[in-house]
């Protein structure tokens, strides 16, 4: 029996950390709780072995093993191993971001008195009053949280608050003056949720435990009769299964008589087939005017009984998008040859496929063509999407294709949600996963195929420690699983294009849409020529505003980008030139008008403010310049919320919708305004790039494109990539029904490349341009690339560690690592914190993560704390 065990902790340390065992057993893999700098952290185990540590080391036992088994599969292990070294982030974060069970230990405080609490005790009873700075009641707060303690025990936070009325603020102000000892407790707790089904006598299932505490502490333990249901008192309730009374029900015993309002919970609950969620039961009779004691009588006689069951998984909402694969298409031809190719792919092994689909080309069908076989074989399937909240459409054809088999892995699950998934694929029972970017670790037995929708989209790079991006960890779980990954897109990544050209992935096209459908026409319009001809800066080109209202008289919809949200996105002084900036950021505040009536059922209520949208802070909107105190402030800059306004007065009688982040904030925003545009409801949509993802309306034949070249001026070499991205996206939105598409962009440079080639849809074009460039350059994907932002509260701290780095990576130059900087971040400073940055390139990707590696160590030799260092491995933004 081994002695010891290395466990990865979720600390910023490059590091594992060795525990003994004392006589547990416990396997690579599994998850242990240990004590760690005076508290306890939950970590992976890495490494069984008897290599005792130096001498006079003194190794702390493990305090609990919290899996008899490993958790975490060699292979799943493995990945993360390959995630830590090549993000150069810290395994034990890295694994707990795997693995999402944290809800399965609660982290909680207790207080207990302390030294100097018993001293301020003794002295407060000899009644002597010590001086303080609080008020009275304050004061009399803490004597009666000293007293609570007196005796010494640990107590819960909750138990304190509760007994005792002191606030955590309060309490943890106390621990700082030494009054009381605050202790961090892990406690560990059933993942799985339990809800509460309120049962009809008769119906009762054998597994289901019974409890009553949630109505009636009494009856926990209490008898329950099965008392026989008079005919006469509730006939309403008589038909259907769950009237038959419970098999051993004694006759002799008389019901006695039930009033109306317990018939009518008794009724409620027979309608529903006998079993009720006991919430959804609640609301009903809250609804229908029943009082709760209604219920719990009928609990008290025995006639319901509540029982814990482990909660249904619940696909709210998303039936309204479900597409019926029932009566689906028969592939065409294109689609037949590409999963033709999966197919093949399956027999390969270890085999990386681009499927480049123009928008409207049918990629969905394939790949439940394919999940479907992959089944067939008895293999899982693992399908990645960007934002399930963004696209319902995609999860509800899923759930409509795979139905129980699903799990869906979504940033708005709760932890708990989010466990019971886990453990449910875990155990093979979801033999389809549909997720965002974390569910690529799911820990998905006989897994034999992993797709990727929207390939390109850059909600797949984590922008905090570990920043893995999805896809690429997606193509080496692949590898080492030795299975076919399929990376499909209409507006591949060039670093996928790159691999695809190289040969390294097996390119599959899909060059036409569906029925013969043409892609739409696009035309640019010079909006330089607009203003010579009108004189003014016009938010809409009178070109846009007539086929606007072309489209709309023909009964069509019209779909127009600004790719900005908020009113105005600058404030300026006329006189002075100040551009009205965050407090926490260099950043100008965007303006946000009044939310005016609930237009979507987003922004209503919300008042005029200034809003940054990097940390969130808001204020009020002054009426001065707080530089130079002049009144003419003036704005600049149209916003999406903007042209919701400018087109209720362009077009009086048009249904505008807007789609921004103020108007979609949950899953629900975007699934209502989905169906009002799918239902003909809305007839003209502004809104921000969240209108071109993948949405497939049918009815839209006119899209807009307002201010998108704006982005074309970003200090980014990625700039040009997301501008295109977005055109030919947003372009795809158009002519996807019967009738044929129309796109128009309004633009200052008709003649840039990109928009060259965003006219005539032709990526290919495109991607060799920006290739050059990239080549030129030397940036990715032919070269590897590293952002290191050095950051800090404080300026000083922030240059000085910026200035070691910079001369500390001065040698690398000879080994071909090219660096930039350190210079000012472009965002210099977001939520108080000063931002450098270093670009570290090299041809070669070994010797790039060598240098960051010797980076990291010396960083650690300097004292220079890692969280002051963020390393960026194939950084998206370099912002
Ligand atoms: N073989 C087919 N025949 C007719 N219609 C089809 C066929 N396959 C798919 N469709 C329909 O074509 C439309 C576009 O399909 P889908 O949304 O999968 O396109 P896509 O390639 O994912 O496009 P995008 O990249 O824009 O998201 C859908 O309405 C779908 O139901
Ligand atoms: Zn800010």
């Amino acid at each position: 029996m081994s002695q010891f065990c290395d466990v990865a902790l979720p600390v910023p340390m490059d590091q594992s950390f060795t525990y003994a065992l004392r006589g547990a057993e416990v396997e690579v893999g599994a998850r242990v709780l240990v004590p760690f700098g005076g508290q306890k952290l939950m970590g992976v185990v890495v490494a069984v072995h008897e290599n005792a540590p130096g001498e006079g080391i003194d190794v702390k036992p493990v305090e609990r093993v919290m899996d008899e088994e490993a958790l975490l599969s060699d292979e799943l292990m493995d990945l993360g191993r390959w995630v830590a070294g090549y993000y150069c982030a810290p395994l034990g974060e890295v694994l707990r971001g795997m693995m999402p069970l944290m809800a399965e230990v609660r982290r909680q405080f207790t207080y207990r008195i302390g030294e100097q609490g018993r001293k301020v005790l003794y002295e407060a009873a000899r009644g002597s009053s010590r001086r303080s700075r609080l008020s009275v009641e304050e004061q009399n707060q803490e004597y009666a949280v000293l007293n609570y303690l007196e005796a010494g025990d640990a107590v819960k936070l909750a138990t304190v608050r509760s007994a005792t009325g002191a606030r955590k603020a309060l309490l943890d102000a106390m621990a700082r003056k030494k009054w009381l000892v605050r202790e961090a407790v892990a406690e560990v707790r059933d993942a799985r949720r339990l809800e509460k089904i309120a049962v009809l006598v008769g119906d009762t299932s054998a597994e289901s435990r019974v409890v009553g505490d949630e109505l009636d502490p009494e009856l926990a333990a209490g008898e329950r009769a099965h008392p026989v249901i008079q005919q006469d008192s509730v006939s309403e309730i008589q038909d259907g299964e769950s009237q038959r009374p419970a098999a051993g029900a004694s006759a002799s015993r008389r019901l006695p008589k039930l009033n109306e309002n317990q018939l009518a919970v008794m009724a409620e609950l027979a309608g529903a087939g006998g079993r009720v969620v006991l919430r959804d039961l609640r609301e009903r009779l809250v609804r229908n005017g029943i009082s709760e004691s209604s219920l719990q009588s009928l609990v008290k006689r025995g006639l319901v009984v509540i029982e814990e069951q482990a909660e249904a998984f619940h696909l709210s909402g998303l039936g309204a998008f479900g597409k019926k694969f029932a009566h689906e298409h028969s592939l065409n031809e294109a689609q037949t040859e590409a999963l033709a190719s999966i197919m093949a792919a399956m027999a390969k092994g270890f085999h990386p496929m681009l499927l480049y689909g123009v928008t409207g080309s049918g990629k969905t069908a394939v790949y439940v063509a394919a999940m479907q076989r992959a089944l067939a074989m008895g293999k899982s399937v693992l399908l990645l999407v960007p934002e399930i909240g963004l696209t319902p459409a995609m999860a509800s054809t899923m759930v409509a294709a795979f139905g129980s088999e699903v799990a869906l892995l979504h940033s708005q699950l709760t932890p708990d949600e989010r466990a019971e998934q886990w453990h449910r694929i875990r155990r093979g029972e979801a033999r389809v996963v549909v997720g965002t970017r974390s569910a690529v670790y799911a820990p998905m037995p006989e897994l034999g195929l992993i797709l990727v929708d929207e390939e390109h989209d850059s909600s797949y790079k984590q922008e905090e420690t570990p920043r893995y991006h999805g896809r690429d960890v997606a193509v080496m779980r692949a590898k080492l699983r030795g299975i076919p990954v399929v990376l499909g897109s209409a507006t591949p990544s060039l670093e996928s294009w790159n691999n695809a050209e190289r040969g390294r992935y097996e390119r599959v096209e899909m060059r036409q849409r569906v029925g013969g459908r043409p892609l739409p026409t696009v035309e640019m319009i010079d909006m330089r020529e607009e203003f010579r001809e009108t004189g003014k800066e016009q938010m809409f080109s009178q070109k846009l505003i007539a086929e606007t209202q072309k489209t709309l008289d023909r009964g069509e919809q019209v779909i127009i980008l600004l790719n900005r949200r908020g009113y105005s996105f600058v404030v300026m002084c006329r006189k002075c030139g100040e551009k009205i900036e965050c407090e926490n950021c260099a950043i100008s505040m965007t303006y946000h008008k009044h939310g005016d009536e609930d237009s979507n059922g987003g922004e209503a209520r919300v008042g005029e403010r200034l809003e940054c949208h990097y940390c969130g802070f808001k204020r009020g909107v002054p009426s001065h310049c707080p530089k130079c105190e002049s009144d003419h402030l003036y704005y600049m800059g149209a916003g999406s919320q903007q042209g919701e306004e400018k087109l209720q007065e362009l077009f009086p009688g048009a249904r505008i919708g807007r789609m921004d982040r103020d108007t979609v904030r949950t899953r629900g925003d975007m699934e209502r305004l989905l169906s009002r545009l799918h239902s003909g409801e809305i007839n003209l949509l502004v809104g921000t790039q969240m209108i071109a993802k993948g949405h497939d309306i049918h009815g839209v034949t006119l899209v807009g494109v307002v201010g998108a070249d704006f982005a074309l001026g970003l200090p980014d070499f990625r700039a040009a990539e997301r501008v295109f991205q977005l055109l030919a996206q947003v372009s795809g939105r158009a002519g996807r029904g019967e009738l044929k598409g129309r796109v128009l962009v309004q633009t200052y440079q008709p003649d840039h490349y990109v928009n060259e080639f965003a006219r005539e849809h032709d990526y290919t074009g495109f991607a060799a341009r920006e290739m050059y460039f990239r080549r030129q350059m030397k940036y990715p994907p032919l070269a590897a690339l590293a952002n290191v932002v050095i950051q800090s509260e404080q300026l000083e701290e922030a240059l000085d560690i910026a200035a070691r780095l910079g001369k500390f990576l001065l040698p690398a130059k000879q080994e071909g690592v090219r660096v930039l900087g350190p210079a000012a971040a472009p965002l210099s400073r977001v939520k108080r914190i000063y931002r450098f940055h270093l670009v570290l390139k090299s041809e070669r990707r070994d010797t790039l993560q060598r240098v960051l590696k010797q980076m990291l160590a010396w960083m650690d030799r300097e004292g220079i704390a890692r969280r002051s260092v963020v390393v960026d491995v194939d950084a998206l933004h370099l912002m």
